[in-house]
């Protein structure tokens, strides 16, 4: 088996005394995509603020290929190579899509996240951007204003930012929420097409069954901030425990 690139280790914070997540131990490895799973109130975001560093962890360790960054910033860790997919976070609103996807490739190669630059001497980056667009299928709107963007074309822009910014380990949290039906198989495509690249480690929160049939490789299954299945999506999706805390009305409600 090949070695773990992200791990978490007993992992748990506190909100006074209420344990969101609660020594939550997992090892995720490249070339896998893990659909994590839980009721409403189970602890899956917060999981994904423990790691992504939006939240500091009471106790317990993130570790990226060996390295500690439990106590390292957002900034930091995306550095160590991981990437979460934010809502419009990264996005300059009065850019174009081009000009974005151009200053996360930028940013990316260690050019940092300059604006005024002349765009001739970059023309290589403006090139690479070009490639993420075409992979987002977002070329024809390469100069429209970022803001004007629907949402949908939106999600798919920051998908193409995340990717522009080459991560090792991708976080999707509900990727699809709140999109058009039109829209969320081109997000899913891209996420799909991620997961075949066997250096990347996905990550994914999701509520939708179909979704997650779709793409996982494996469930974890996260309910009162604890880790209560770990394995194939056939074997978890038939767990009787699993399907009594969450698969089973899970499916009602979202099939
Ligand atoms: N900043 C916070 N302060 C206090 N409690 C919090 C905070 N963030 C999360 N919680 C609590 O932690 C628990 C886990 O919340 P979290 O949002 O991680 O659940 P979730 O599994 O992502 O739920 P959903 O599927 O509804 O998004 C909840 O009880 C929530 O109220």
């Amino acid at each position: 088996m090949t070695t773990p690139s992200l791990e978490t280790r007993d992992l748990t914070i506190r909100f006074g005394g209420h344990v969101a997540v609660n020594r939550v131990s997992a090892a995720f490895r490249p070339g896998e995509l893990t659909a994590i799973v839980g009721p409403n109130g189970a602890g899956k975001t917060t999981y994904f603020n423990l790691i992504s560093g939006q939240l500091a962890a009471s106790s317990g360790q993130v570790l990226k290929d060996g390295t500690d960054l439990t106590g390292m910033a957002p900034s930091t860790r995306a550095r160590h190579g991981i990437g979460r997919a934010f809502q419009l976070t990264n996005l300059f609103p009065a850019l174009s899509v081009l000009e974005n996807i151009r200053l996360a490739v930028q940013a990316r190669a260690g050019e940092g996240w300059r604006i005024l630059r002349p765009v001739g001497r970059f023309g290589h980056l403006t090139e690479a951007a070009e490639r993420f667009l075409e992979a987002t299928r977002l070329t024809h709107l390469a100069h429209q204003p970022a803001a004007a963007l629907p949402h949908g074309d939106q999600r798919k822009l920051e998908v193409a930012l995340l990717m522009a910014m080459e991560p090792d380990i991708y976080m999707f949290d509900e990727p699809t929420a709140g999109m058009s039906l039109d829209h969320a198989p081109d997000v899913l495509d891209l996420i799909a097409t991620i997961k075949t690249d066997p250096a990347k480690t996905v990550l994914l929160v999701e509520h939708k069954m179909d979704v997650i049939r779709a793409l996982a490789d494996r469930i974890i299954v996260l309910h009162n901030g604890e880790l209560l299945a770990d394995g194939p999506p056939a074997e978890i999706m038939d767990s009787q425990v699993v399907r009594d805390v969450y698969l089973g009305t899970a499916t009602e409600e979202t099939a």
